[in-house]
């Protein structure tokens, strides 16, 4: 059997996992055709599973390695060989990458060659828990096939439409000019969002004074007005804002003087510190898995979740005020879209903004989540990352 038409990889690379998705290129738009996940990437105990579109499961195993752990380049290998092997996938023509920092060069989703890759490069220090693995990605792609196109879609670019205001920070201006100011992301599923909003909550009130929630392992918030992103709360970095999976968020920078001063942290030690001690694994001593805190009992767990909602709803609040008003409020991501429990916590603390939980459609899962009074409108809205990035990918290969 031959491969069924022309079709795009799109690849997510994370710090310790990959999400793909298979799309099959049709006249004006893209297909998806299959997705999958690879966890666990860098330790010995990495799973991989592939489904079809409808969610039926095509692939699963648990991958080893002879000497040492299962790499991000392991992964990368595994899965191309997997895909040139299905004869019912239709044939890779492109690749789409998402690529979580484009500084201050890249507004909009690009062409991948040399000099791009080499641009791309620079920003590793920006995002050291991101950058890295989406390179390798790219890297990973040109070693097998360089005539392959391949398309870099940046998770900063929806944010280039912030006021200067919002993307300042108060230091002088030759840190300024050489990039050091807020960029904010998990910009492609802020896209996603806000172009899918007006089928859940109507035009008129999508196209107002929004917040989204984006609340995976890596979590922020942006304010978007008329569809566009006025403020996020991510900033220089995927580290500030809210408090996530691993990582501080909003940190006064006094600590990182005294950890310098009295404990002799190394910027090594720093970033760990940053981004892979902290947030809620750090607070609870237990996980970074909000599924876990849940259902614990302990004290220090319960005292996480809740600092993650007080903070959210603290956001909230900045948010709104950037905003001069709030109309909607949506969570997505895995903890926006399944936790009922955090929704109903942020819900409740943000009640003096007009905000009314239906109790009841917030437990069932529900799309719409406010209730028919509530003068803010709550949306829960399943992000697609990766549907966003093929239909950029397909968008630039075909001209
Ligand atoms: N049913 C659920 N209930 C509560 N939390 C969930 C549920 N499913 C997933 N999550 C949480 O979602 C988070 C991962 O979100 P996700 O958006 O998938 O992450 P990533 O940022 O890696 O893409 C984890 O904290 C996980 O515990
Ligand atoms: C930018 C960012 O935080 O991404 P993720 O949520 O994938 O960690
Ligand atoms: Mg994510």
């Amino acid at each position: 059997m031959s491969a069924k038409g022309n079709g795009l990889l799109v690849l997510n690379a994370g710090s310790s996992s990959i999400k793909f998705g298979v799309y099959a290129i049709e006249d004006d738009h893209t297909r998806e055709v299959a997705n999958g996940l690879i966890e666990n990437i860098g330790s010995h105990d990495a799973h991989a599973v592939a489904k079809d579109a409808d969610g039926y499961v095509l692939a699963a195993y648990r991958p080893t390695v002879p000497d040492g752990p299962y790499t991000h380049q392991h992964a990368l290998a595994d899965l191309l060989r997997w895909l040139g092997e299905r004869p019912d996938f239709p044939a890779i023509t492109a690749v789409g990458h998402r690529v979580v920092h484009g500084g201050t060069r890249y507004a909009a989703p690009v062409r991948v060659d040399a000099e791009v890759r080499t641009a791309l490069g620079a920003l590793v220090p920006l995002a050291p828990l991101h950058q890295p693995h989406n390179l390798a990605g790219i890297d990973a792609i040109t070693e097998l096939d360089a005539a392959l196109p391949q398309v870099a879609c940046f998770d900063t670019a929806f944010h280039c439409t912030q006021p200067a205001l919002a993307r300042l920070f108060a230091i002088p201006k030759a840190y300024r000019d050489e990039g050091v100011q807020r960029y904010g992301f998990h910009g492609l599923s802020y896209e996603f969002v806000a172009g899918h909003l007006s089928q859940v909550i109507g035009a008129e009130r999508a196209g107002g004074k929004v917040v989204i929630a984006h609340l995976g392992n890596g979590a922020s918030m942006c304010a978007i007005e008329a569809g566009r992103s006025v403020a996020s709360t991510m900033g220089f970095t995927a580290v500030e804002g809210l408090p996530m999976g691993t990582r501080t968020g909003a940190l006064d920078p006094g600590v990182l003087l005294y950890l310098i001063e009295r404990h002799g942290l190394g910027p090594k030690q720093l970033t760990d510190f940053l981004y892979k001690q902290s947030g809620l694994l750090g607070l609870s001593g237990l996980s970074n898995d909000m599924r876990t805190l849940l259902a614990s009992d302990d004290p220090d767990a319960r005292q996480a979740v809740d600092y993650f909602c007080y903070r959210i709803a603290r956001e909230l609040g900045s948010l709104a005020a950037a905003l001069g008003g709030l109309d909607a409020l949506v969570f997505t991501g895995g903890i926006g879209e399944h936790a009922a429990a955090v929704r109903e916590q942020v819900c409740r603390r943000a009640a003096w903004l007009g905000v009314d939980l239906d109790a009841e459609a917030n437990a069932a899962g529900r799309a719409l989540i406010s209730t028919a009074d509530s003068r803010v409108v709550v949306a829960v809205v399943p992000t697609d990352e990766e549907g966003v990035i093929a239909a950029h990918t397909r968008r630039l290969v075909s001209g």
